[in-house]
């Protein structure tokens, strides 16, 4: 039985007084792909949010690797190995691609950090011929594979993963899936993915929970996910 590596109970998060979570829990192994399936603002980029750290818990608990992490700062999360590539890539668009890899890995010393680029920039190659391009003129699919390549620099045993098929043309996503699964079997990572996009989610992830008004709201089998209709079948609105 793997052991545990994230686990969050009763979690409770909101913004200002408006509460959006109503009590998750939610427990991933290690080596587990995890799926959140949900229609716009049920609360998927809310709840990742609240695991790193950037809103806090208004009630419950989050632990990760045996600590409980419910008050730690983000930048002891991700310490801790667990990575955050959020909706809408985030990366920094004045800097290139390499110092965009080189903020992920900016926590170790120099030597690593090239040795961890290194490594990264095999396991995405895309990203090769592209290492002195700002990160601001890539194209959507490229700015997402910076935002997941950069993530792997800091070496995360779990990664969040924001909608990372939102408004990226059809040849990156299956690139992506491709480079993901590769990755989540060579690295022996945790992946917790939210989305939208039935085929992305049901070819990648093991166990597809949907959440609906801020709660974890059932559990579907991946395999029937392919010809499902996510607005009729999954989740009725
Ligand atoms: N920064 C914010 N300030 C106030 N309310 C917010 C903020 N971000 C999200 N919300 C609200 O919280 C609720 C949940 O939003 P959230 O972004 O978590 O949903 P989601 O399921 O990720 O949807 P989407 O796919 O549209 O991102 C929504 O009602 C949204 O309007």
């Amino acid at each position: 039985m793997p052991h545990e590596l994230l686990s969050t109970r009763s979690l409770r998060s909101g913004y200002g007084r408006i509460p959006v979570l109503f009590g998750i829990d939610l427990t991933i192994a290690a080596g587990e792909f995890v799926g959140v399936l949900g229609h716009n603002g049920m609360g998927k980029s809310t709840f990742l949010r609240t695991v790193m750290g950037h809103i806090p818990a208004t009630e419950g608990t989050v632990s990760f690797a045996g600590q409980d992490i419910t008050r730690a700062s983000p930048a002891a999360r991700a310490r801790a190995g667990l990575g955050y590539v959020p909706q809408g890539r985030q990366i920094f668009p004045a800097l290139s691609v390499i110092d965009n890899l080189r903020v992920g890995a900016a926590h170790k010393t120099s030597a690593e950090a090239q040795a961890v680029i290194e490594q990264v920039i095999e396991e995405l190659p895309r990203l090769k011929p592209i290492l002195t391009r700002a990160g601001g003129v890539l194209s959507g699919g490229e700015q997402q594979i910076l935002a997941l390549a950069r993530c792997l620099c800091s070496e995360p045993k779990l990664i969040l993963l924001d909608e990372p098929t939102e408004g990226i043309q059809p040849s990156i996503i299956e690139e992506m899936k491709d480079t993901l699964k590769a990755l989540a079997v060579k690295r022996g990572l945790s992946i917790l993915l939210v989305e939208q996009n039935l085929e992305f989610i049901s070819d990648l992830a093991t166990r597809v929970l949907t959440i609906k008004r801020g709660q974890l709201s059932g559990e579907i089998d991946p395999r029937k996910l392919h010809d499902a209709d996510l607005a009729g079948d999954i989740l009725p609105a």
